[in-house]
Order: C-alpha cells, then structure tokens, then sequence
C-alpha cells in the first residue's frame, strides 16, 4: 500500500484478523465477546470488538447479503464467509470505507478463497446496501420467542439488537440524579437514575472518580426497588460485581452481599470503596450457606443472560436449550434454600436477565416454601407489576425512552 508509513505500522489488518479470531470464538467456541478478547490488548482490541460486536448484532441481515450473490450457498463456519461477515459488519455499522474493506479483507484469505471473496465483496460493495432498523434474531431464538411472547415482541427484539443501547447511571445521593441529567444531555427516569444517549469512556465521565455513581441497565435497577424500605438485614445472594449491593446500601439497608466466585466479589469491594458504601462480604455457594434469619433477600441468580441482548449480542448464540435447562436446575435449588434463610413474614425478591419463562415464571410457580407478595402501584414511572407481583421486562418495554434489558421479577414473602 502506498501509505507512506514505516514496514509493520497499522495498515488495519491486525485488528480484523483479531475480529477473525472473536467472532470464531463467539460462534464455532461459544465463547463470550469480553472473555474471547482477553487476549487481546494492544490497540486493535477496541476496533476488533466493535467489527465482531457488529456483526454478531447484523448476522442474519449480512448471511441474507452473502446469499443474495452467491450461486452454492457458503457453509455457516467457513472462511469467506465469516471473513466477507466482518466486512459487511464494517460497510454497514462501522461507516469504514469501501477500499479499506477489501484491502483489510483480503490478507484474511491469502491462499484460500480469495477470488471468491474479492468477488462477492466487490458486487455488494458497488450495491452499496445500508443498514436495516431491524435483524432477524438466530432462527431458534426466535422460535422460542414467538411461542413464548408472540410476534410484536420479536419484531422489537430485531430492532433493538440493532441499535446501541442507552447508558444508564445509578446514584448513590438520588438528590443528585436531576441536576446531573440536565447538566449533562441525559434523562431521569426513575428516582436515583439517568440515562444517557452516549458520549466518553465511562471512566471519563464526571462522577466517575468521585464515585458518584455507577453503571447499571434501568431494568436491573428493579429488582432492589422491590425490597421494603423497612427491611433492616437483606442478604444479596449472587451479588457480584455488586450493582444491586450499592442500590440496597445506598438505601440505607444492612447488606450482606454472598457470591461464589472470590474474584468477583473482590471486584465488588472495588465498587463498594469507589462509592463509599458499605456491606459485609461473604465467599460462599448461595445453595448451601447457612446464615438465616434475614429481613429481605434479592436472589439475582445465575441465568443464560437472554435479557442482555443488546448489550452482548453473542447471548443469543450460546443459550442453547442445554445451557438454559442447566441454569434452571440450579435455579430452583437456590431459590428453595434462599426461601430457608428468611425470617418469617421476609420478602424474597427473585429476578433474572433472562427471556426465558423456563428461568423466570416458571420457577417461581414451582417453588413451594412462599407466597406472592404484589408491590402496589408502578415500581418506576411506566412499569406496573402484575397481580400476581410478577414484572416481566421484554423487548418494547419503554423503547420510546431507549428499551431496557430484558428481566424477569417477583416479590415473594414467607409466611
Ligand atoms: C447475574 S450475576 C449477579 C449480578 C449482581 N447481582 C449485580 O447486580 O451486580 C450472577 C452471579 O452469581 C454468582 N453465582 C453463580 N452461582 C452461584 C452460587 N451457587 N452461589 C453463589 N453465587 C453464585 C456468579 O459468580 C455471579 O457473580
């Protein structure tokens, strides 16, 4: 290339053989995007991520592209077509131009199928194709889903896998959340939050260092709003990084926070000093500790994470049926033992970032040991639980206001 730079500066092809290596790792290794790019470091990691992020979130719109053109349909898994996927990810996302598509795409395939991706490439790139406000979800998601929600939920679901998601702030003082939403571009949705639409880095943001506050999807920020204000000792069972723990505390509860994995919840003291809030920690397997006599408990179990979608598009490729049904045992287990640890006339408050009833609805309708517990009216300003106490978040949840994750809760109480 006539660049004018030295031998072995960036000509941008490292950070698409790193895209090569994630999406490789998300679809054929059912990794996760943040786990994958672990090994990367240098300054392609970023460029890498957002290529591979984009094209996990367009896969099907850019299969339907590649098929439109080429005469024997390419097999799922192999080369031209995941190197022609991260270039259309880059031509339809990424705004990168035409040439440095084709001139970063085809060292990927030097002695393989070059000609046939230099040609496919060159017929959708004179094409110029833009993006879609909606791509369809993997076809088995989107089965489960449409039995599951039906239609209008899925059709909301393709659109949001499209769009960035909003950046939400929670507040450790909630006096501060109003002023800080009109001083910087952002919306108070509900008391102690801001959404932002973007802007810097997170850590760049004011506050941060302060430890203000921190990052915590609106839909997340329910399950802690269910607990009674009354409740004095509340066990946070699965609590790490910590978001709901600094909620409870900030509160002003006496928080317990238990979670199985030591270097999780080390990450969760990180958080609890940056904030200046305070709970007691405990490294322990949540279906076995045993600790009773709690006021409240959040179980924020461990789930296939369906909910967060928009944030890790990859979920929707790794939760297959074996992984959703292993979370459920596990699930249920905790549930039963969280229920064991409460003092009578406690309030449980079950939530998972699942889209699967077989995590939410219907673990909560088998459990044996508690009784609904419905909150009265709206929990924040457009989100009503039903009667049953049950709040089930979807896709199309507030989607004027930019959409929340997607979550299953119920209040539950011991009698
Ligand atoms: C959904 S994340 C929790 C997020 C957290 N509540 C928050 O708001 O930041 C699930 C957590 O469950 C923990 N976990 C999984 N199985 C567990 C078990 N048997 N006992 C305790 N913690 C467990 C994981 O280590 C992980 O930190």
């Amino acid at each position: 290339m006539k660049s004018g730079k030295p031998r072995g500066a960036d000509d941008g092809s490292g950070s698409r053989r790193a895209a090569l290596q994630l999406l490789d790792a998300v679809l054929r290794r059912g990794q996760t995007l943040d786990a994958a790019a672990q090994r990367f470091t240098g300054p392609d990691r970023a460029l890498a991520l957002a290529i591979a992020g984009e094209t996990i979130r367009r896969l099907r719109e850019i299969d339907g592209l590649i098929d439109s053109v080429t005469r024997l349909r390419l097999a799922d898994d192999a080369k031209a077509r995941m190197v022609l996927r991260l270039a259309l990810a880059q031509k339809l996302a990424l705004h990168v131009p035409d040439h440095a598509i084709v001139t970063t795409a085809l060292p990927l395939v030097e002695g393989g199928p070059r000609r046939l991706v230099h040609g496919v490439l060159g017929t959708l790139l004179r094409r110029n194709p833009t993006p879609s406000e909606a791509s369809a979800l993997p076809a088995a998601v989107e089965h489960r889903w449409t039995l599951a929600w039906g239609d209008q939920v899925v059709a909301a679901a393709r659109r949001a896998i499209v769009r960035r998601p909003p950046l939400d702030l929670s507040f450790v003082d909630p006096a501060e959340a109003a002023d800080y939403a009109a001083g910087n571009g952002g919306v108070q949705l509900a008391e102690r939050h801001v959404r932002l639409s973007g802007g810097p880095a997170v850590t760049d943001l004011p506050g941060f260092g302060e430890g203000r506050w921190w990052v915590q999807d609106l839909a997340a920020s329910l399950p802690a709003r269910l607990i009674p204000p009354t409740a004095e000792r509340v066990l946070d069972l699965c609590a790490a990084p910590g978001g709901k723990t600094m909620q409870l505390a900030a509160a002003g509860h006496q928080v317990t926070a238990l979670d199985r994995s030591a270097s999780r919840l080390a990450r969760l003291s990180d958080n609890l000093a940056r904030t200046g809030l305070r709970a007691e920690t405990v490294v322990a397997d949540a279906a076995e500790w045993n600790g009773g006599g709690f006021d409240a408990i959040l179980l924020d179990a461990p789930c296939s994470a369906t909910g967060t979608f928009r944030r890790h598009p990859e979920v929707l490729y790794r939760a297959s049926p074996r992984i959703v049904a292993e979370s459920t045992e596990l699930q249920a287990r905790l549930l039963a033992h969280a229920a064991s640890l409460l003092r009578p006339g406690g309030v449980l408050v079950y939530a998972v970032c699942s889209l699967e009833p077989e995590e939410g609805e219907q673990i909560v309708a088998a459990q044996t040991m508690l009784e609904p517990d419905p909150p009265t009216g709206e929990v924040i300003p457009g989100i009503m639980p039903a009667s049953t106490g049950e709040l089930r978040l979807l896709p199309g949840t507030l989607e004027e206001q930019g959409g929340l994750d997607g979550f299953f809760i119920a209040r539950l109480v011991r009698r």
